[in-house]
């Protein structure tokens, strides 16, 4: 259907604006025991799943329908996925699940208490490790029990493609992939889509859609399980986004 543009004196009202929805895992174990991520697969926390839940129940209450859900290959998006999909009686729609929506792979801080981290190296190294778009946390090496090349759910990954560590630029340059070969063409197909992602990659997509500064970005926080939806206009520029409370 085309989108219809009626107009009220300087208004331009978009009826049937396409929406994208955004929304990040629900609070993880390791979210809750403030430590460093990254590509760990650690489950949801037991507020995770109340919150995965919830955000089911707030679209609803909205009547959003969906055709197509993305989620990463980490069981903490799958989870809240399969949560606020349950909520939405949509079990039945397709999910397609991609490594490139996984978090940041956050290097040798993966596993370690984020406090302790910044009383051993300081907060303004820990925070450019953290939120600097370019700067490298510490690698790990491919012997490290850490590497996701000795993992199953990898295999078809390249040598290149596998990472010891990753900013968020390079966080970015593995999503826009499945954002532009994928995802694109079902948006203008009108295909009503959520993607269930992370913190860093959602952070990273952001970036991409509202063409953020790297300064600005640095700024940018997500939520857990709150759904962030993207009005897009037909060319898909992100015009308008609210969180959903
Ligand atoms: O630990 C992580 O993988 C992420 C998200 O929880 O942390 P940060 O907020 O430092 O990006």
């Amino acid at each position: 259907m085309q989108t219809l543009k009626l107009y009220f004196g300087k208004d331009v009202y978009f009826w049937d604006m396409q929406k994208l929805v955004l929304i990040r895992h629900g609070e993880s174990v390791w979210n809750h025991e403030n430590r460093f991520t990254g590509w760990t697969d650690v489950d949801l926390y037991a507020d995770g799943f109340e919150q995965a839940r919830q955000a089911g129940q707030l679209l609803k209450k909205h009547d959003f329908t969906f055709d197509i859900a993305y989620a990463s290959v980490l069981k903490r998006s799958i989870k809240t996925l399969h949560l606020l999909l349950e909520e939405l009686d949509h079990l039945w729609i397709p999910v397609y699940k991609s490594w490139r929506l996984n978090e940041r792979f956050y290097g040798a801080l993966q596993g370690l208490n984020k406090q302790e981290t910044i009383d051993k190296y300081g907060i303004d190294l820990v925070q450019k490790w953290r939120r600097d778009p370019n700067e490298d946390p510490p690698p790990i090496s491919r012997d490290d029990d850490r590497y996701p090349g000795r993992d199953l759910r990898y295999k078809h990954l390249t040598e290149a493609e596998l990472p010891l560590t990753e900013n968020l630029s390079q966080t970015m340059n593995r999503v826009l992939p499945v954002w532009n070969d994928k995802i694109v063409p079902e948006l203008k197909n009108k295909q009503k889509i959520i993607i269930c992602g992370h913190g860093n990659s959602l952070r990273a997509l952001i970036k991409y859609l509202d063409n953020l500064t790297d300064e600005e970005v640095t700024k940018l926080e997500i939520p857990t399980a709150t759904p962030l939806i993207y009005e897009l206009d037909n060319e898909l520029n992100p015009v308008n986004h609210y969180y959903l409370h």
